[in-house]
């Protein structure tokens, strides 16, 4: 028996994370876009990898230089500025038939001077990262918006009891521990008229408000109220996927030193942590696999 031919499989290629800074400066008040931007073309690109033909190949030069072009228009929301890149890459080029395009965006907040904020001077602002994927597969656009590296914490109001116990179990049932993660999550949009930057500020807003309310009985429960409020106030997002781990805060025996400890003094331990994951999605609703194809782990 012959063994069988080795051929091409699926592949894409492209400039990764080019930094690109645009600065608004027509009134004396500047504005900053500071973002990290991907771009990865598919399509017939087969002789490029077979036959060292790049008569295809579209330089991942070239795409580097449309993002820094593209962003002298101005960037607005990293999920517009992605789609004017996907439209204009599969517009340009016929074998161009898709692609992926990912950014992450850092945000800066003027710096306040006096009583007043400053024009041209700026501070990073919050700590997470804005994210955005747009995958364009023929004249299909799936839009994925998303942030990385919230970071919460609740100093109660949060418990982890009824888990079964086995005789490796040795975690103590509590009713009272603080909940601490790092949200990363991910939503799909099921319609693209939408005013990307409101919705973000809307779903942030949601996940904390989320996070902060009521018991935690455990962080898988705190997920999907997350998600389970994101859905119900956001009918234009289809699905939202989360990464959280559950950054643990073990509290401290202080009896060697003849102190009590009510809850109060914890080691916060950076590692092992747990790692809760989710999608949380509406019944009945596809979640397409092409949308989500590269993004690593669950979110
Ligand atoms: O919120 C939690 N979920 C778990 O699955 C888990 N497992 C664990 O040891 N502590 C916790 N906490």
């Amino acid at each position: 028996m012959s063994e069988p031919a080795i051929v091409l499989g699926p592949n894409q290629y492209g400039k990764a994370e080019v930094r690109v800074v645009k600065v608004t400066r027509d009134a004396a008040r500047h504005g900053i876009d500071d973002l990290n931007v991907t771009s990865q073309l598919r399509g017939d690109f087969a002789a490029a990898h077979l036959a060292g033909d790049n008569a295809h190949v579209v330089a991942t030069d070239t795409q580097k230089n449309t993002i820094f072009a593209f962003a002298r228009d101005g960037i607005g929301s990293p999920e517009a500025f992605l789609l004017r890149l996907a439209d204009h890459f599969t517009g340009s080029f016929d074998w161009v038939s898709g692609g992926r395009w990912e950014a992450e965006r850092f945000a800066w907040q003027r710096i306040r001077v006096g009583d007043g904020e400053h024009d041209h001077a700026f501070v990073r602002s919050g700590q997470e990262v804005r994210t955005a994927v747009v995958v364009a597969d023929g004249a299909d656009r799936h839009v994925i918006a998303g942030l990385k590296e919230l970071t919460v914490l609740k100093t109660t109001e949060s418990g982890f009891e009824g888990y079964p116990k086995d005789r490796y179990t040795t975690l103590p049932e509590t009713h009272d521990r603080i909940l601490a993660t790092d949200v990363a999550a991910r939503w799909r949009y099921g319609r693209h008229d939408v005013d990307y930057d409101a919705v973000y500020a809307g779903v942030r807003a949601l996940l904390l408000e989320a996070f902060a309310e009521g018991y935690s009985a455990g962080l898988q429960a705190t997920l999907f109220d997350m998600g389970r409020r994101v859905l119900e106030r956001h009918p234009e997002i289809a699905e939202i996927r989360f990464s959280m781990p559950n950054k643990h805060h073990f509290v401290v025996d202080l009896s060697p030193f003849g102190l009590d400890n009510p809850n109060e003094v914890f080691f916060a331990a950076d590692r092992p942590y747990g790692l809760i994951e989710a999608a949380v999605q509406r019944d009945g609703v596809g979640s397409p696999a092409v949308a989500w194809e590269g993004i690593g782990g669950f979110c």
